[in-house]
């Protein structure tokens, strides 16, 4: 079954082609990679799902309902939720407030009943800790809820990340080079997250230039080359394709 659908997708930018005639899907529950040279269009892609960017021909479908036209938010309550390429978390904020920010995504009380603080809002701010604390709680990082994000090593902070994006309950997951910058010693964890949520029914569209990475934790690749699918298939054949091995020649693999 299909979750998503990208239909002859394209994005320009003045004169240049970010991407082109892009189509593929991503099937309910896999794990799905994108990678390609820099400057490939991955991230415009990835914004343009994400509502980020408007694409300038083509259609993007989530469970079937076109959803090119929506606001960043208004995916949200779709199912789509995103992480950042750049970490986006409030170092002064404890790590449980972080993931509540993502909570509010869900959430009905207006500004009104917030600062007035009716029954209601105080409800709502206990349900909104709840969740977020049970989205710590799933991905190993409850035991640090009260701390400041600060004091997290950068591989938790790419998981709080995880966690703050998983408080807006996506079926879709996007994650923007969930492992890049992360030590060594910390990728193997990320990565262990990322499968343990996919166990658990997430499906997941990530961007990631860690090569080895995406070929272990991928069930599927898209390949991209100057804004065009070059190659789209399972690590095994992606890694054998010579129009990937052409775009790749020179480029640096940070695996
Ligand atoms: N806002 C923008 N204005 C002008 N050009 C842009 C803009 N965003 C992206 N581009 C151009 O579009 C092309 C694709 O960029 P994009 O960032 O999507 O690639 P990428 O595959 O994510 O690259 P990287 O791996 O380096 O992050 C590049 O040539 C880039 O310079």
């Amino acid at each position: 079954m299909t979750i998503l659908e990208v239909a002859d997708v394209g994005r320009s930018f003045g004169g240049l082609r970010a991407v082109s005639d892009l189509s593929f899907t991503v099937a309910k529950g896999e794990i799905k990679g994108v990678i390609g040279p820099n400057g490939a269009g991955k991230t415009t892609l990835f914004n343009m799902i994400a509502g980020v960017t408007a694409p300038s021909t083509g259609s993007i479908a989530l469970d079937g309902q076109r959803i090119e036209h929506l606001k960043p938010y208004q995916r949200v309550e779709r199912g789509i939720a995103r992480t950042f390429q750049n970490l986006q978390i409030f170092k002064d904020l404890t790590v449980l407030e972080n993931v509540m920010v993502g909570r509010h995504a869900r959430t009905r009380c207006d500004v009104l009943h917030a600062i007035f603080r009716s029954p209601a809002a105080r409800r709502e701010e206990e349900g909104i800790r709840d969740a977020a604390f049970a989205q710590l709680d799933r991905l190993g990082l409850a035991h640090r809820a009260e701390e400041k994000a600060g004091s997290l090593s950068f591989g938790e902070c790419k998981i709080l990340e995880i966690a703050r994006a998983l408080a807006a309950e996506p079926s879709l997951l996007l994650l923007d080079e969930p492992i890049a910058g992360v030590p060594h010693a910390e990728t193997e964890r990320v990565a262990d997250t990322v499968r343990a949520l996919n166990a658990e029914g997430v499906t997941v569209l990530l961007v990631e230039h860690n090569m080895r990475m995406v070929m272990r934790l991928c069930d599927s690749i898209l390949v991209l080359n100057y804004g065009r699918k070059i190659a789209e298939g399972t690590a095994e054949a992606v890694r054998r394709d010579p129009a990937v091995l052409q775009a790749y020649l020179g480029e640096d693999d940070d695996a």
